[in-house]
């Protein structure tokens, strides 16, 4: 068994006047995909914010490595190894794919080195290299999809945090998607964090789960250990 990797302690987040996560205890191992499942409004989006940093802790801590990271701004947390692939992707629509993947690069400061996107994120998502000179917002979603992963994976992070991958895209490509990110896992021997409702693809993708409820984690587990009917009331209404 790997050593943790991420290591959330006592953490707690909100927005102004209200909070939202209550003092979250997690170790996710290295190398380890878990998946964070709970209704909407449970407080999924504000955990992933919080550990990349686009969000602050209002207490507790964020190790990565050992190292505390809680009270580093995100640019600084991108550098030290957090891909981040928010939901609804987030690409640059008047940027061409190149430039989105060169913007990743940037984003974790690797591009200040000189180098250029790694040649694995179009052996990956071949379709992006087709595509490499069209503008963002001319792609499809699951184009776009694999572009903002793309762009994650282009600083090599060592900890990829993934918001709901699948919403609003077609079942070849979420296979296509999958397939990717498993072999990204394992090549660049990531580790993931994937918040996600459609638990077919949890239970496929995933070694281990959280459930959250009302900003707290109420239940983990292996998936290999537990059925996805046995958290099914943890997502639906
Ligand atoms: N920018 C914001 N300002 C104020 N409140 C917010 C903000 N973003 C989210 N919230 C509130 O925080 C709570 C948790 O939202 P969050 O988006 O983290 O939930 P979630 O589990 O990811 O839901 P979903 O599955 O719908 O994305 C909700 O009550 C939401 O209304």
């Amino acid at each position: 068994m790997s050593a943790d990797l991420l290591e959330l302690r006592g953490l707690s987040s909100g927005y102004e006047g209200s909070r939202v996560l209550w003092d979250i205890d997690l170790a996710v191992a290295g190398q380890d995909i878990l998946a964070l499942i709970g209704r909407n409004g449970v407080g999924k989006t504000t955990l992933l914010k919080t550990i990349v940093g686009v969000q602050a802790a209002s207490g507790g801590q964020i190790l990565l490595g050992g190292q505390d990271m809680t009270a580093l701004p995100s640019h600084r947390r991108a550098r030290a190894g957090i891909g981040y692939v928010p939901q609804g992707r987030h690409i640059f629509p008047h940027l061409s794919v190149a430039e989105n993947l060169d913007a990743g690069l940037s984003a974790c400061g690797t591009r200040t080195r000189g180098r250029r996107v790694p040649d694995y994120i179009f052996d990956l998502f071949p379709k992006l290299h087709e595509v490499r000179d069209r503008k963002g917002g001319f792609l499809s979603g699951g184009e776009q999809q694999q572009l903002a992963i793309g762009r994650a994976l282009a600083g090599a992070p060592r900890l990829l945090l993934l918001d709901e991958p699948t919403e609003g895209i077609q079942p070849n490509v979420v296979d296509q998607i999958e397939q990717a990110l498993r072999h990204a896992a394992r090549e660049l021997s990531l580790t993931i964090v994937v918040v996600e409702q459609y638990l077919e693809f949890v239970w496929r993708f995933a070694n281990r789960f959280a459930a959250m409820r009302d900003g707290r984690i109420v239940k983990e587990g292996k998936t290999s250990e537990s059925k996805a009917s046995d958290v099914a009331a943890f997502v639906s209404i």
